[in-house]
């Protein structure tokens, strides 16, 4: 089998973006249709960076889930264990509202859909040592079957040595008893070697206590991670490493046209830098860089950048 630089693990999903900006919802008659879902996000703004990555994922046997795959191949992302859901669940939609760069929103429509059932049964794990890292999102683990197939993907990769990447990915959508989300997501973030998340979501890990940066990172490296990046919005991003240093990330100002993206493009450009070896600092640059692309385009897939464009909007800010 081929090695692949990133495998990842969870939704895979339609978003249909506002096409009348500035506008409510409810005032909003026409949409883009385009491919979302956190992990579907990574997994394409990496293989468009020129990583190898496969995706591990269940969608609706019907034309939305047919639309998914097909532009997941296209972006030359690994679909082989992209499972279709024989027993009519749906894929999950999400229409989103840009009433100002400020004020944007998602709505999801996540009932019954396929994504979460995702079993331990639709994947080798085979595949999972085939790649050196795995990256598995948070609402993956909201519901049975798909939380036993992200337990199960994160053992087989700690016990092969794949690298694990949380992205904590926190949608209040999905998850039933408020109880459940620390609980679990706390579980795979001791686990993990590299946590990402924003100040938000790892507030959700904690179970609301109010911890601060340095608070919450050294809880954690008394556990597996090794790495961990907790993201501030348009204020930046910190990276924290387990031998105590604090790396401070800023975001490069662009003209903003929706918020919606920025963490998946922000995780795109961080992973490929850090898989090429680049320093901390450069892959939150990356990160960034990426970040500030995608907020400043249409959708959260379509406009993941190329390296030359991260590259040219870093030497631009720094020149
Ligand atoms: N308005 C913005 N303009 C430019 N860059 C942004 C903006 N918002 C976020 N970013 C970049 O994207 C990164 C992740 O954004 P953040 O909003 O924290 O994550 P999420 O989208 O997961 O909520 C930030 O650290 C920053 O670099
Ligand atoms: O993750 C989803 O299911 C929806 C995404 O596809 C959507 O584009 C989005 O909200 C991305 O937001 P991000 O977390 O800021 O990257």
């Amino acid at each position: 089998m081929t090695k692949l630089d990133l495998i990842t693990l969870g939704r895979a999903a339609v978003d249909f973006n506002a096409n009348e900006i500035n506008r409510p919802m409810e005032e909003t008659m026409t949409f883009t249709k385009y491919v979302g879902g956190s992990p579907a996000n990574v997994a394409i703004g990496t293989a468009k960076l020129g990583l190898n990555v496969g995706m591990i994922s269940r969608v609706s046997s019907d034309q939305h889930g047919n639309f998914v795959v097909d532009y997941m191949d296209r972006a030359g992302v690994d679909t082989k264990y992209f499972k279709r859901d024989t027993e009519g669940r749906k894929t999950g939609l999400t229409f989103t509202e840009i009433k100002s760069p400020e004020e944007c929103s998602i709505l999801m429509y996540r009932d019954n859909v396929a994504d979460l059932y995702l079993s331990v049964d639709d994947f080798d794990d085979d595949y999972i040592t085939t790649a050196d890292s795995l990256l598995v999102s948070g609402t993956a683990l909201s519901q049975s079957p798909s939380r036993e197939a992200v337990f199960h993907a994160v053992d087989v990769a700690k016990r092969h040595g794949v690298e694990v990447i949380f992205e904590l990915d926190y949608r209040p959508y999905t998850w039933k008893r408020e109880e459940e989300k620390s609980i679990y997501m706390m579980e795979i973030a001791k686990k993990a070697d590299i946590v990402l998340g924003t100040r938000d979501e790892f507030d959700v890990l904690e179970g609301d206590k109010g911890l601060s940066d340095d608070e919450s990172v050294k809880h954690l490296f008394n556990h597996s991670p090794k790495l961990i990046v907790i993201k501030h919005g348009v204020k930046g991003s910190k990276a924290f490493t387990r031998e105590g240093e604090m790396i401070e990330g800023k975001a490069y100002k662009t003209e903003v046209l929706k918020t919606f993206g920025a963490g998946d493009s922000f995780a795109s450009g961080f992973i490929y830098a850090m898989k090429k070896e680049k320093s901390i600092e450069d892959a939150l640059k990356y990160g960034s860089a990426a970040a500030s692309i995608v907020v400043s385009k249409h959708s959260s897939s379509e406009a993941m950048p190329t390296v030359s464009e991260i590259e040219e909007l870093i030497k631009t800010h720094e020149g």
